[in-house]
């Protein structure tokens, strides 16, 4: 940390800019505050419940699906929500959905830490292979096809198994992890391919109302830093 005169300052000789009684723990990434961890955690759960509100996420009574990958964005989704939904009474039925690609080494060890997120989170979990909906892992795919264009492959292949999944689990909506980061990302991606229907479409926090399941994204606004300290925190 640095003051004002440029000097540095060991960490947590400041206080806390928002309860202003405890020593800041860290600069927040996102606004650059240094703050107490009590009051990052506050801030960062608040912050998405007002996502939730003001862009009207869900529904009382409705079923939730929470895209379950296994990794970070996800797994701290799952938490954040089932907090929020039992703060703020939302009345919404969660669940976890994973897909199970058949990566070996990759797919199989998430799918470990998503089973754990069942347990703790308390929420029901559903998993769907490829091999099951597709009768191929992706292993098996790339043998065939190598491995050039398989993420675009995987890519179709997951939208649809998590639709089939939602639909198996009777949800009104699928919750996912993409997080600020994820959404610039595509968002360069698509100026770089000049595909401007794309790129109108991409930014949107819920999108596929006209599709089988519609989608939102609670951490639209979420800075992938704040995402990897929160759980550390
Ligand atoms: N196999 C899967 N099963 C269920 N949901 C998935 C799966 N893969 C991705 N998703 C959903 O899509 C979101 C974005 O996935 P992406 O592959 O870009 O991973 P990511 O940005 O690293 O997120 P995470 O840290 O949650 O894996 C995830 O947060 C999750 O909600």
């Amino acid at each position: 940390m640095e003051d004002i005169e440029g000097k540095q300052k060991k960490p947590g000789s400041r206080l806390c800019s928002i309860c202003t009684h405890k020593k800041a723990a860290l600069k927040r990434p996102k606004t650059l505050e240094q703050i107490c961890r009590e009051c990052f955690f506050e801030v960062f759960e608040e912050e998405i419940h007002k996502v939730v509100v003001d862009n009207q996420l869900f529904k009382s009574g409705e079923r939730i699906a929470i895209g379950a990958s296994g990794g970070k964005d996800s797994t701290v989704l799952a938490y954040v929500l089932s907090e929020l939904n039992r703060r703020h009474n939302y009345g919404l039925d969660l669940f976890l959905l994973s897909i199970d690609e058949g990566i070996t080494g990759y797919r199989d060890d998430s799918l470990e830490t998503v089973k754990r997120n069942e347990i703790e989170y308390g929420l029901p979990l559903k998993v769907l292979s490829y091999k099951d909906l597709y009768g191929w892992t992706m292993d098996e795919i790339v043998k065939m096809i190598g491995l050039k264009n398989n993420c675009t492959f995987c890519g179709v292949f997951r939208r649809q198994a998590l639709d089939r999944g939602a639909a198996l689990l009777k949800v009104d909506k699928v919750a996912t992890g993409h997080n600020a980061d994820d959404i610039a990302e595509t968002v360069l991606l698509n100026i770089l391919r000049g595909d401007i229907a794309r790129l109108g479409r991409c930014t949107s926090i819920i999108t596929g109302e006209d599709g089988p399941i519609p989608r939102c994204k609670p951490f639209k606004y979420t800075y992938e830093k704040e995402i990897v300290i929160y759980p550390l925190s």
